[in-house]
């Protein structure tokens, strides 16, 4: 099991899935990127399955085996959180138990959402969830995409649960993270929105996850070196540069857009599952322009 200390200030990418043009999931892809996460952005951990994983179009085949793929590949080289949220409950923990017995330190899951659940719906759920695995999780709490936003009432009562040992807070609301944070000390406060990073040290989270991290990790990492060295400033300006980079990833088309500029730095990181786009000329011109002004 992790201690809080172990995972404090850290950086993970939330670990994209390379598609072949025909949709089907290409596991070489993934492994180029979670090789390129530890060799080249010195990362401190990945969370795999996520929203920038694609992970809700994805069946249970497809999901087991990139975990099984990522596992293999990082070898114990830094730390995964496993996603296994899912609308099905019975998938949800079907997942939980297959990433425990594969070697997964953390899993998570993202509250259950479309249907309006209410909160006796969503605690039953993360308790299920975990009753049967050794495993701790963190509770996945996006409310732009989930519709779900939990008050900090809510989070204690699933701290109730030992099992559930924090949050990946992916919400532009800081008066509720400075209060979970506050509240909740010995608890793991991930930080979600990129562009939101520096207000998010601030408050005192113990680490980040996102999607730009997966190119952008180095400027992210300076950012929060120069935080705790106390230089405001510096922390501003890369904070200014990263957030530069975000808004023209997300004029774009972000996800593909992050995929196109791997391809730039020599990685294969493959397509985007449809619905998502596939690429076109003005994105894949867009995409080199992005890599030259602020990664080449
Ligand atoms: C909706 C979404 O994709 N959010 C990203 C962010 O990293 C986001 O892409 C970034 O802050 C740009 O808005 C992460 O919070 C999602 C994430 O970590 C995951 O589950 O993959």
């Amino acid at each position: 099991m992790f201690l809080k200390e172990q995972l404090m200030k850290k950086l993970y990418s939330a670990l994209m899935t390379a598609f072949n043009e025909d949709n089907t999931v290409d596991l070489q892809g993934v492994r180029a990127m979670v090789r390129y996460n530890i060799d080249v952005n010195h990362i401190d951990g990945l969370y795999v399955g996520g929203s920038t994983g694609e992970a809700f179009m994805l069946n249970t085949v497809e999901k087991k085996a990139i975990f099984k793929t990522v596992i293999e590949e990082a070898n114990g080289a830094i730390d995964l959180i496993a996603q296994v949220g899912s609308l099905n409950l019975e998938e949800a923990k079907e997942l939980a138990q297959y990433v425990t017995d594969l070697g997964y330190k953390t899993i998570s899951a993202v509250t259950p959402f479309y249907y309006n659940f209410s909160f006796a719906q969503i605690k039953h759920y993360y308790n299920e969830i975990v009753k049967d695995v050794d495993n701790q999780l963190i509770i996945y709490s996006i409310p732009a995409l989930t519709g779900v936003s939990l008050s900090i009432d809510q989070f204690a009562e699933l701290f109730e649960n030992p099992k559930i040992i924090g949050i990946k807070y992916t919400n532009a609301d800081f008066y509720l993270l400075e209060r979970v944070r506050n509240r909740f000390p010995d608890k793991l406060i991930l930080s979600g929105f990129d562009e939101m990073l520096l207000p998010a040290l601030a408050l005192n989270v113990d680490g980040a996850i996102g999607s730009t991290y997966n190119l952008n990790a180095k400027r992210a990492k300076a950012e929060m070196v120069a935080f705790d060295a106390g230089d405001i400033q510096k922390a501003r300006d890369l904070q200014q540069v990263s957030n530069d980079l975000i808004t023209d990833l997300i004029q774009n088309d972000i996800y593909p857009s992050l995929k196109l500029v791997l391809q730039e730095l020599g990685v294969p990181a493959g397509f985007c599952k449809e619905p998502m786009s596939h690429p076109n000329p003005d994105m894949i011109a867009g995409a080199k322009a992005i890599y030259t002004k602020y990664l080449k």
